[in-house]
Order: structure tokens, then C-alpha cells, then sequence
């Protein structure tokens, strides 16, 4: 499988920066499977943009509802009109802002599917709850309404886990930690709905930048990242990008020789 970086715009961007990464693409190429969250208003133009481009684009959130009398919430459906093929789901900043529950980001993530698209779920700890060695209960915790909401469907899902203590922090968790940990999330998910290794894309996110982007994309289990801060940048991106490429490249000379 090849990696997936994903890029979160989070509040930021506009038209013309969306032009600019397209350019970028176009002149460099996009050497792994990509896409950019946008914030909302940008997706038309993220269609416009990007539709002749390898990357793909996608929205950060959605409404739980299908439709109807929901003042300011989009759904999913409408965000599909506009050719996402990702919606984020439960990033920590709307967990912690808003509140959003386990549950809830399960609804949404079942929303993200019923209308086609990959939801981006995203799950992890915070520092306070690191420090008191609640990692697996909180990690637990927020896949359980997954597996039972989405059943087989999970599969489908690409999952990020992003330590919150990590974002935007500069500080990406080691390796050794980002290993650790996925291996749980894959035992989680192995007891919790009998999937197997492999079975669906697990991304690493937090402060992850040109130059960690190899180091991290080598752990085991990692099968690329979502990156926020270095997404802003077209050069970081595709850097991170290349970095992304070349560790399919070794993947496929070590199965060569060892085949
Ligand atoms: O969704 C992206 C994450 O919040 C990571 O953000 P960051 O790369 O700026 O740390």
C-alpha cells in the first residue's frame, strides 16, 4: 500500500494558496496518494484548483445529520457535491473546543462513508492523560463506538493518531513511541472488531515536518501522516511527500531482494 499524507489547512488558506500548491504539484509531481482538508468555503475552489491534479481534497469536519434543519452544519452529502474524497473527523482541537464525543465522531465518520468519501479519524492523548498512564484506556475508549457503530465498515476508515500534546508543539512523538503505540491501537482494534494487521491505514500526526517525515513514515505500522503546520507550505508539503515515495521505493527493493 502506498503512504497517504494528508495536509490540514485547519483555519487558514485561501483560493490563490490553493493555486499555488496546484502549481507546485504540477511542476514538481506528487510522488505519493495526497490530499489537503480545506476549511469549508474553500472546497469549491479546491475543486477548481485541483481536479486536474494527482492531489486530492477533502474537508475537515461534517454534521452528523444527513440533512435538514441544521442551521451552519454541513453534511456530508454536500461536501461530496464539491469532489472531497477525505473529511477529518474528531481532530482534538474540536474534541477539546466543542466537546465532540467518542460517539458522536463515530456518527460522523458513518455520515463520511455513506456519502462516499474516506473519513480521517482522529484519536489520541492528551499530555495530563500521558502522564498519568491513560494512553490505552483513552485510546480504547475512543475506538470502541467505531468498531460498534461502523462494524465492518472500518476498514474504510483511515485513522490518525495524533498525540495532542504533539500538535503544533514542534515536538513529534519519537518513534519509539509512535510504534508503541500503534501497536496498541492495532491489538485495540484486533479485540474490539477482529481486524487484522494491515486491514486499514493508520496515520501518525503532530509536528511532523520535512525533516522527521522519514524517520516517522519508517515506524512500523505507520502508513503516512497528516500533517498540519508544514501543509501550509507547498515546498514542506511535497517534501514530505517525496519522503513518502521513498520509503514505498525501499519497500519494494527489499521485497525484490528478498524475494
Ligand atoms: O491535523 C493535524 C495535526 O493537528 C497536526 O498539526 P501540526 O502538524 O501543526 O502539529
Amino acid at each position: 500500500m502506498n503512504k497517504l499524507v494528508i495536509g490540514n489547512w485547519k483555519m487558514h488558506g485561501s483560493p490563490a494558496d490553493l493555486w499555488d500548491l496546484a502549481h507546485a504539484v504540477q511542476r514538481d509531481g506528487l510522488a505519493c496518494d495526497a490530499a489537503v482538508c480545506v476549511p469549508f468555503p474553500l472546497l469549491p475552489a479546491a475543486h477548481s484548483a485541483l481536479q486536474a491534479s494527482p492531489l486530492r481534497w477533502g474537508a475537515q469536519d461534517c454534521s452528523v445529520h444527513a440533512g435538514g434543519a441544521h442551521t451552519g452544519e454541513v453534511s456530508a452529502e454536500l461536501i461530496a457535491r464539491l469532489g472531497a474524497r477525505y473529511v477529518i473527523v474528531g481532530h482534538s482541537e474540536r474534541r477539546v473546543a466543542l466537546g465532540e464525543s467518542d460517539a458522536l465522531v463515530a456518527e460522523k465518520a458513518h455520515r463520511v462513508l455513506a456519502a462516499g468519501m474516506t473519513p480521517v479519524v482522529c484519536i489520541g492523548e492528551t499530555s495530563a492523560e500521558r502522564d498519568a498512564n491513560e494512553t490505552a484506556t483513552v485510546l480504547k475508549r475512543q475506538l470502541a463506538p467505531l468498531a460498534r457503530v461502523l462494524g465492518r465498515a472500518l476498514s474504510a476508515v483511515v485513522l490518525a493518531y495524533e498525540p495532542v500534546w504533539s500538535i503544533g508543539s514542534g515536538d513529534a512523538a519519537a518513534p519509539g513511541v509512535i510504534a508503541d503505540t500503534l501497536g496498541l491501537i492495532e491489538r485495540t482494534l484486533h479485540f474490539q472488531a477482529g481486524m487484522h494487521q494491515g486491514a486499514m491505514r493508520v496515520l501518525y500526526g503532530g509536528s511532523v515536518n520535512p525533516r522527521n517525515a522519514a524517520a516517522i513514515m519508517a515506524c512500523p505500522g505507520v502508513d503516512g501522516v497528516l500533517v498540519g503546520g508544514a501543509s501550509l507550505h507547498p515546498a514542506d508539503f511535497l517534501d514530505i511527500c517525496r519522503a513518502a515515495r521513498r520509503m514505498a521505493n525501499d519497500r519494494e527493493m527489499v521485497v525484490i531482494q528478498g524475494s
